[in-house]
């Protein structure tokens, strides 16, 4: 059993854990948070170990939670760590985790830098095998990567241009906005998507452009996609519907939002209502010659959670691309197919 722990207990953090506590081969050793807070709270009833900053016990025993350490013990008992704290904070964990030889996964907020390789697990699960450092993309990166790499497997695909549709704030986030606008973010153009596709596809000609809008739902990408040479929709649809970590939702389930596809989360009783697979519009693909064009969902709370436990694999060695991918989706309740 791999000792693993998870640094940053928000909204990644705490699915991760959750999902590494699914895993067979893993042990979840414990959660580091700084401040005592509902998720504090709520991890403490989940039966997990909370770890906090020495200078931050007597708060947390102020407000009835048990502490298990330090994060520094925390770090010392596990092989690997998950860090999954706010975008930058990640890269100065990163010299404790050096400090005591441990290895980690850091999130898309972190510059690629802080890594020895950007991960996505269906483009480039081998590049990560034994890397002590591997960042798993965003979001909006992760859906990008899972979508050109399966399109990739059934033609070339030579040109990329992105439009993605940024959800404003996550659900629990109380001081974000907008509330009432359209923002191009960033302004200039190509957005850092695009950018960050290419620290997993190098050569790849890809340009984004991005806008927030003010929902916290999901994000929305729309893809034009040249291809090498022809393929049918058909052919499209049949890859994607074969493909882990991706459904389609059709005409027949009258689903044209992102709110009905959570509405659908919901009523399945997922947990948390997510849905860390990519959710193609079956109706929005439209091949015209070489050219691809299409629309899909990326819920931003748990897409990444998968990669997360395959990059974790990956760095230990613990499993095969196809083996790690069926394990956690099969922990996971991950499907392919249709969502409903
Ligand atoms: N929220 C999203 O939609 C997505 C976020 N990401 C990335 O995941 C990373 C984390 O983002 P979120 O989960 O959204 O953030 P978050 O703010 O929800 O969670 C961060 C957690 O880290 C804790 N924390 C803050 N400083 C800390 C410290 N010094 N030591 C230990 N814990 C500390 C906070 O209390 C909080 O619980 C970022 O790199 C972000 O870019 C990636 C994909 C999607
Ligand atoms: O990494 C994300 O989005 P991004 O790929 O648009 O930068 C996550 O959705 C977090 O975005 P945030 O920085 O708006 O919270």
């Amino acid at each position: 059993m791999i000792k693993v722990s998870l640094n940053g207990y928000g909204t990644i953090g705490k699915r991760v854990a959750n999902a590494i506590f699914l895993q067979p081969d893993m042990k979840l050793i414990g959660i580091a948070k700084t401040s005592p807070n509902y998720e504090a709270l709520v991890a403490q009833k989940m039966g997990y170990r909370i770890f906090v900053p020495e200078n931050s016990i007597k708060s947390f025993e102020e407000n009835g939670i048990k502490i298990a350490g330090t994060i520094e013990d925390m770090i010392k008992e596990s092989d690997i760590i998950v860090d999954a704290t706010p975008n930058g904070v990640g890269a100065k964990y990163k010299e404790i985790y050096q400090k005591f030889s441990k290895k980690a996964i850091f999130q898309g907020g972190e510059k690629a830098n802080v890594a020895e390789v950007s991960f996505s697990a269906l483009c480039n699960y081998d590049e990560a095998v034994n890397k002590n450092y591997i960042r798993v993309v965003s979001c909006n990166t992760t859906g990008l990567l899972r979508t050109i790499c399966t399109i990739n497997s059934i033609s070339k695909v030579e040109k990329v241009r992105a439009t993605v549709v940024r959800r404003a704030a996550d659900p629990k986030e109380v001081k974000k906005g907008p509330i009432n606008s359209l923002v191009a973010d960033p302004v200039s153009v190509p957005s850092h998507h695009a950018k960050d596709v290419n620290t997993v596809l190098k050569d790849l000609d890809i340009v984004s452009m991005a806008v927030i809008a003010p929902t916290t739902l999901m994000h929305i990408h729309l893809l034009n996609i040249t291809l090498k040479s022809q393929v049918s929709k058909e052919d499209i649809i049949n890859k994607f519907l074969e493909t882990p970590r991706i459904v389609l939702v059709s005409r027949k389930s009258d689903i044209t939002s992102t709110a009905e596809i959570i509405e659908v989360a919901r009523d399945l009783g997922r947990l948390r209502n997510d849905i860390p697979e990519v959710v193609v519009f079956e109706d929005s693909i439209y091949v015209k010659d070489h050219e691809v064009f299409l629309m899909y969902g990326v819920h931003q709370e748990s897409i990444v959670v998968p990669e997360n436990i395959d990059a974790i694999r990956a760095s230990m060695n613990l499993a095969s691309r196809e083996e790690s991918i069926k394990m956690t989706n099969a922990t996971l309740g991950i499907r392919s197919g249709y969502l409903i």
